[in-house]
């Protein structure tokens, strides 16, 4: 931890960063790391703290005096200014980002994203204080070669799919597909920021994560989320597996995504906070290209794996197609292809993923059998019980 030094070659002193949405997925990793490997000090801002627990107890971890947990809701709560002035550096990670929510709850999806985060920009600019933002892959929308007709040659020209943060246009749907309030909520706040930038001068780094995947993230419904919840398709698929319930594929699983190991993506983090004068001014694609599946061949990969570090055999039928509008209702969209491009992250913090798709998965399942497998047993017995 001593003698730590920034890319540059400077040595890098101590800050405190406020953390804002530190008790969610990303955030439980990135306290993790900064306690782990790093003398910073976080002040915790979040509702919930149950994915940072092993972090907070007990007061005889040698991080004791780093790690501040701040149980406030960003909405309405007066602390949170003062929080910021205290840090050298704000984070903000809060938002509502489960698309089952952009659709059916579109409202609470803009306040979230846009609204509640207006305080936090406006807090870093008046008090001359460091911002990295988390906005979203989403903002890029659908690329240009989806409305190419499907048997065009140049759908396979990566000019028109690979996403680039200065020169890929952002491609929503209509307002009735409410599924892009998330997106334009969020493209919505990176402008502001970054014209407090230009206008204001306030230090800023967005990042654009592009799926990043691994254990902690979301929930299992009925063990420690709502029964009727929607996660994300990692946590929709591990519970499919956990119960022995074929995987539901959205409209076909036609769908393309790129997935990054969480620890791969926080490395890229870190080196931004640790960089500030690499990554102020910069957006930064954060994915892994290398990582492409179709969601049909995400189901079968987990299948594979997961039977593989559950030592249970697969279903006879593994995957079951169900419609957008009956999994996710009214108002659902999708976007169709996400390869990010890496130069300006490249080039500014040398940083590359390492993790294959694989990897990643055998490590997030064999997690998510060890925390969850009994637990659903049990549950599952009780309703058949019942
Ligand atoms: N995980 C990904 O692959 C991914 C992809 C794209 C964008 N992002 C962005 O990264 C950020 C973090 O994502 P995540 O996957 O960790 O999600 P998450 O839902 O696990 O974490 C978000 C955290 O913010 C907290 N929060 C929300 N509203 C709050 C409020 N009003 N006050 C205090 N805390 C509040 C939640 O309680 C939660 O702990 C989000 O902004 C999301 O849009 C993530
Ligand atoms: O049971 C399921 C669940 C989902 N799908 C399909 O999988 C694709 C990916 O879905 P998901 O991971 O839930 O979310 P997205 O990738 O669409 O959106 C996220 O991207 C980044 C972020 O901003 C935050 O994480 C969020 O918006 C999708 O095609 C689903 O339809 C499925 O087939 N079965």
């Amino acid at each position: 931890m001593a003698g730590r030094v920034d890319l540059d070659g400077n040595p890098i002193n101590p800050f405190t960063i406020c953390m804002i949405g530190a008790g969610g997925f990303i955030g439980s990793h990135l306290c993790e790391k900064l306690m782990s490997e790093t003398p910073h000090k976080v002040l915790a801002v979040d509702v919930y703290n149950d994915k940072i627990k092993h972090l907070l107890e007990p007061a005889t971890l040698t991080w004791a005096d780093r790690i501040q947990f701040h149980r406030i809701n960003i909405k309405n709560d007066s602390r949170l200014e003062g929080l910021i002035k205290m840090a050298d550096l704000t984070i903000n990670l809060a938002a509502i980002c489960t698309p089952a929510d952009y659709n059916t709850r579109p409202l609470d999806t803009i306040y979230s994203n846009f609204i509640d985060a207006l305080p936090v920009v406006k807090y870093c600019s008046e008090n001359g204080k460091r911002l990295i933002h988390f906005s979203t892959c989403e903002v890029y929308g659908k690329t240009i070669g989806a409305f190419l007709p499907k048997d065009s040659p140049l759908r396979q020209d990566p000019a028109y799919y690979v996403l680039k943060e200065d020169a890929s246009p952002c491609i929503f749907g209509s307002i009735e597909k409410q599924r892009w309030s998330y997106a334009c909520a969020k493209q919505l706040i990176e402008r502001l920021i970054y014209a407090e930038g230009a206008e204001n001068g306030l230090e800023f780094t967005i990042v654009r994560p592009f799926n990043w995947i691994g254990p902690r993230m979301d929930f299992i419904p009925g063990i420690d989320g709502p029964s009727e919840g929607v996660p994300r398709v990692l946590a929709c698929f591990s519970n499919n597996l956990l119960r022995r319930e074929p995987l539901k594929l959205v409209d076909g699983g036609e769908s393309q995504r790129t997935f990054i190991y969480i620890k791969d993506a926080i490395e890229a983090v870190l080196l931004m906070i640790e960089n500030p004068a690499r990554a102020n001014g910069h957006i930064f694609n954060v994915g892994n290209p290398n990582n492409e599946v179709t969601v049909r061949q995400l189901a079968e990969m987990m299948t594979q794996v997961y039977s593989k570090v559950s030592g249970e055999s697969s279903l006879e039928t593994p995957t079951i197609d169900v419609s957008s509008k009956e999994f996710y209702g009214e108002g659902y969209d999708d976007s169709d292809k996400r390869i990010p491009d890496m130069t300006i992250i490249n080039k500014q913090l040398g940083w590359n993923p390492k993790t294959s798709l694989w990897d990643l998965l055998e490590s997030t399942l064999t997690y998510q059998h060890r925390t969850y497998a009994e637990a659903i047993k049990q549950a599952m017995s009780k309703t058949t019980a019942n």
